[in-house]
């Protein structure tokens, strides 16, 4: 939560046709993910204070080592926050990494979610597998290009967010690596 304190939640907008999206999002790490009317990249800088990000917490590294085996560190800790009935997110694949080789690391918190995965084209099936409060997911090897998104989270099934952001929800936390080791 001192993330939080430091990089407010900005709502993200789409590429193009700049239609905000349903949830809001920060991140910490020396890059941060953003979606704006330009196109979604990674930047050092929050887009609405101009600041750097907090540093990623130990506790978030620590786990990206412990989980992914790697030796490297993460550089972003995308913090996405999901609130009410309306909030989801595209089916869409993590491709703005500049190395793609290392794994995409996810854990759920709070609410629990209808997550969707296919396989590396838009058009292919896909299966939706309920996420919980302290589930993890991890795109590496075959599925770090599948398509995957959150169809709609299960609001007030779990009261862990609502300790400490108005509202609750679910939050997910994101840990990439961007570029080569
Ligand atoms: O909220 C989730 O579980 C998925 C988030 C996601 O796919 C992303 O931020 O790229
Ligand atoms: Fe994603």
């Amino acid at each position: 939560m001192p993330v939080i304190a430091k990089a407010p939640f900005f709502k993200p907008r789409m590429p193009r046709t700049n239609q905000p999206w349903s949830i809001i999002m920060t991140n910490a790490g020396s890059l941060g993910w953003v979606s704006d009317v330009n196109g979604y990249r990674y930047q050092a800088a929050h887009p609405e204070t101009g600041e750097t990000w907090p540093p990623l917490p130990n506790i978030l590294q620590a786990a990206w080592t412990d989980l992914t085996g790697l030796d490297v560190p993460a550089e972003c800790c995308l913090i996405n926050l999901y609130q009410g009935q309306r909030a989801k997110m595209g089916l869409h694949q993590d491709r703005d990494e500049i190395d793609k080789s290392f794994p995409v690391l996810s854990f759920s918190l709070g609410d629990s979610a209808r997550f969707r995965v296919g396989g590396k084209t838009r058009k292919g099936p896909t299966q939706s597998v309920k996420l919980n409060s302290g589930d993890v997911v991890i795109l590496q090897g075959e599925s770090r290009l599948s398509f995957h998104g959150i169809d709609r989270i299960m609001p007030d099934s779990s009261q862990l967010i609502g300790d400490y952001i108005e509202g609750g929800g679910r939050i997910n936390l994101t840990l990439r690596r961007v570029n080569p080791a």
